[in-house]
């Protein structure tokens, strides 16, 4: 990557999105320029910050003619120069409109989808659909920064320091209200906030991180770097004292009739609608293409929100929960304590599989990475008949749909969920049913029953 001083601002129309949050435009010798801050046909000037190889990224400096989805920007955080919403300037309902172009974008370039195969999907080329009425303050799980004056902030996008005393908008407004607090927090600390069913807060204060944890924020460098430093970072991190500010180390969530004790620097999920949704997602997509359902594999299952539902709703007889995350696992042990049914394996998914009792359905909801080659085809060679997949990067969430085909799994469903509102994130459930005829190696002792959703 090389700075382009030789293309300084540009005239561009901008065409359509793009996924990352960008928007797509053209600029006169034909290259590919993504720009962000712009809204698919806006003509603006922007100005070029990388030129890689083949195509240009660019910034908006000035619309020129607005889009009448650009709204006043919701956030005054990401306003004031935050990470945190990189598509605050457009309209909530606009942006959902966007990602729905981008998922089916994503699956087409990536995941091998025709126009055809998408049509040919239940319920047809997939949308995203709003998890709940609010595009803000729909947050119930964030992290913050501390600067040198114990001030709680937002860590600026693509540089270092925070931005404090301009609030973000996806939280709940309960959750990061914390002038009581200023000064009184350790210099460059970072805060776990999370809020609980009861509406009750809790923060814990994460000592600050040494410098090689610190290389996991901001800065501009590759993906691929970026990546490797947020693993090094959240390495680093566990290894930091914790100390409760407010409430308690764990905070009650509810799905269903069964609740969870997660610890406050775990991991549920962020919107206080998904953890609900996504379940009976998954319990409606398994029920649609599966008369029977024995045992099942909740992989990347943290604290288990699947293998519940799969055993409340769906009546499963055996569900083995893989994660590798300690707290997570121990949440789930102490929800499931009466449950002979379902297990749980603290392991990476990679090398749990090939010890785990055969079974008819596989949820799995990776990280970012998503699944890849060797899980997807280690999945596949054990020969369930139904899979889901939860994505909640639908460029990696593709990827992984097209190694399912490659090795025999087709796709009936998707549906994706605005589950970020604010930012370009995007979150999708599929369905697929093994195609061809190639019987699993241990599909005898499946122990079968009828499913039946409640
Ligand atoms: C997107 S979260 C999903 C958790 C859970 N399904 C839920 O909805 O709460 C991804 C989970 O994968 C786990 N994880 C990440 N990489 C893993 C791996 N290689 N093996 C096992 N678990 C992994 C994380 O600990 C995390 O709990």
């Amino acid at each position: 990557m090389t700075s382009a001083p030789s293309f300084g601002a540009l005239t561009l129309r901008v065409r359509r999105p793009a996924n990352g949050g960008s928007a797509i435009a053209h600029a006169d010798d034909g290259r590919v320029v993504f720009v962000r801050g712009a809204i698919p046909g806006e003509l603006v000037t922007a100005t070029v910050v990388e030129d890689r190889s083949g195509f240009l990224v660019a910034e908006v400096t000035e619309v020129l003619e607005p889009s009448t989805h650009r709204r006043d920007p919701l956030c005054s955080a990401a306003a004031h120069g935050a990470g945190c919403c990189d598509l605050a300037y457009v309209a909530v309902e606009h942006a959902r409109t966007l990602k729905s172009e981008i998922l089916t974008d994503v699956l087409r370039r990536i995941g091998g989808f025709t126009d055809d195969a998408l049509a040919a999907l239940d319920g047809g080329p997939p949308t995203v659909a709003a998890l709940d009425d609010a595009g803000t303050g729909w947050r119930i799980r964030t992290r913050m920064g501390v600067d040198a004056h114990g001030r709680a902030g937002l860590h600026r996008r693509g540089a270092a320091g925070l931005v404090v005393g301009h609030p973000c908008a996806q939280p709940d407004s309960r959750l990061t209200d914390l002038t009581a607090f200023d000064g009184r927090f350790t210099p460059d600390a970072d805060l776990a906030l999370v809020l609980d069913d009861d509406g009750a807060r809790h923060l814990i204060e994460i000592a600050p991180a040494d410098d090689a944890a610190k290389e996991g924020r901001g800065g501009r460098r590759s993906d691929g770097g970026r990546r490797a430093a947020q693993r090094r970072r959240r390495r680093h991190e566990r290894a930091r004292r914790t100390r409760v500010v407010e409430g308690l180390p764990a905070a009650r969530h509810q799905v269903g009739k069964r609740t969870w004790d997660i610890p406050v620097t775990g991991f549920w999920q962020g919107h206080r609608a998904a953890a609900g949704v996504y379940a009976q997602t998954v319990a409606d997509l398994v029920a649609r293409h599966t008369d029977s359902i024995g045992t099942c594999w909740d992989l990347y299952g943290g604290a288990g929100i699947f293998a519940a539902t799969l055993t409340d709703t769906l009546h499963a007889q055996a569900v083995h929960i893989v994660d590798s995350d300690a707290g997570a696992l121990a949440a789930a042990e102490a929800t499931f304590a009466d449950d002979d049914g379902i297990e749980v394996h603290r392991e990476e998914v990679a090398a749990a599989i090939g010890g785990l009792p055969a079974a008819g359905v596989v949820v799995l909801d990776p990280p970012r990475t998503g699944a890849g080659a060797q899980v997807i085809g280690q999945l596949a060679a054990a020969g369930p008949d139904v899979v889901v997949h939860v994505g909640c990067d639908v460029a990696r969430f593709a990827r992984d749909l097209a190694l399912l085909a490659e090795n025999g799994y087709q796709t009936r469903e998707i549906r994706g969920f605005d589950a970020f509102p604010l930012t370009h994130h995007i979150e999708a459930i599929a369905v697929l049913v093994r195609s061809n005829s190639r019987p699993s190696s241990r599909s005898a002792d499946r122990g079968a029953s009828p499913a039946t959703v409640d």
